[in-house]
């Protein structure tokens, strides 16, 4: 029976560890960067992120956050190098948020939390598939990139546009022929780490892979995330904010920098 989980004050982070013990692991995530700590290491490869637009399927408000789904059944798009050795397929991309624009991100830098966070998920081809590749310890890479508030993403809005057709916990629209490079700041400058899924199983099986630079997004686009709804349809309304988990222990761990 999976168990629902939430980001409540009954259902929230605070309380997963009650059915995902897990929660308490050693390679939790998100984790605190501190960047004077990180350690560069010239080993690393650059990260080479190759996304074939036609392979976007559909967009879905899965409850928790909304997603972008991608076809997964061949390498049209993919993650390789950087940490990583082998390909990665990318599975899908969704976001995390804050009730207001001083807080959201799950990964934060030198204590700070920027008002969303974008996650892009893909898998590793070594395994059969994503359900397979989930919870093996190098079954998932996830590009974390930070949104920073500024101009407005002419990009991202292309996203935002679809949330009429999303609004409730369930709906799905069709999404086609979106870049999600579209979405990548123009340096792929970022730290590295093993961790974990943010949100319940909480896996232990994430190359955590987050950008060093921010994409813009506006006031009144964050506002726009804040109008969708964690609730289904008929349900009393509960405006879907704060889906972000805070910053889990280190528990010794190091995070890697591909730049000094
Ligand atoms: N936020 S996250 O990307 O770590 N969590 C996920 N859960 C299922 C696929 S990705
Ligand atoms: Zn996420």
């Amino acid at each position: 029976m999976s168990h629902s989980w939430g980001y409540g004050t009954n259902d929230g982070p605070a309380k997963w560890a009650d059915h995902f013990p897990i929660a308490n692991g050693p390679r939790q995530s998100p984790i605190n960067i501190i960047p004077s700590q990180a350690q560069f290491d010239s080993s690393l490869k650059p990260l080479k992120l190759q996304y074939d637009p036609s392979t976007s399927k559909d967009i879905l408000n899965n409850g928790h956050s909304f997603q972008v789904n991608f076809l997964d059944e061949n390498d049209s798009a993919i993650l390789t190098g950087g940490p990583v050795s082998g390909t990665y397929r990318l599975k899908q991309f969704h976001f995390h948020w804050g009730a207001s624009d001083d807080k959201g991100s799950e990964h934060t830098v030198d204590g700070i939390k920027y008002p969303c966070e974008l996650h892009l998920v893909h898998w590793n081809t070594k395994y059969e598939n994503f359900g397979e590749a989930v919870n093996k310890p190098d079954g998932l890479a996830v590009v974390g990139v930070f949104l920073k508030i500024g101009s407005a993403n002419p990009r991202l809005q292309k996203v935002l546009d679809t949330f009429d057709a999303i609004k409730a916990k369930g709906q799905q629209t069709t999404f086609l022929n979106f870049d999600p490079k579209n979405l990548l700041p123009a340096s792929l400058n970022f730290w590295t780490y093993e961790g974990s899924l943010t949100t319940p199983p909480l896996y232990e099986s994430v190359t955590w892979i987050v950008l060093r630079d921010p994409i813009s997004v506006s006031s009144v686009q964050m506002a726009k995330f804040r109008s969708l709804l964690f609730s289904s349809e008929g349900e009393q309304p509960c405006r879907m904010c704060n889906n972000y988990r805070p910053p889990q222990p280190l528990k010794g761990r190091k995070v890697r920098s591909n730049f000094k």
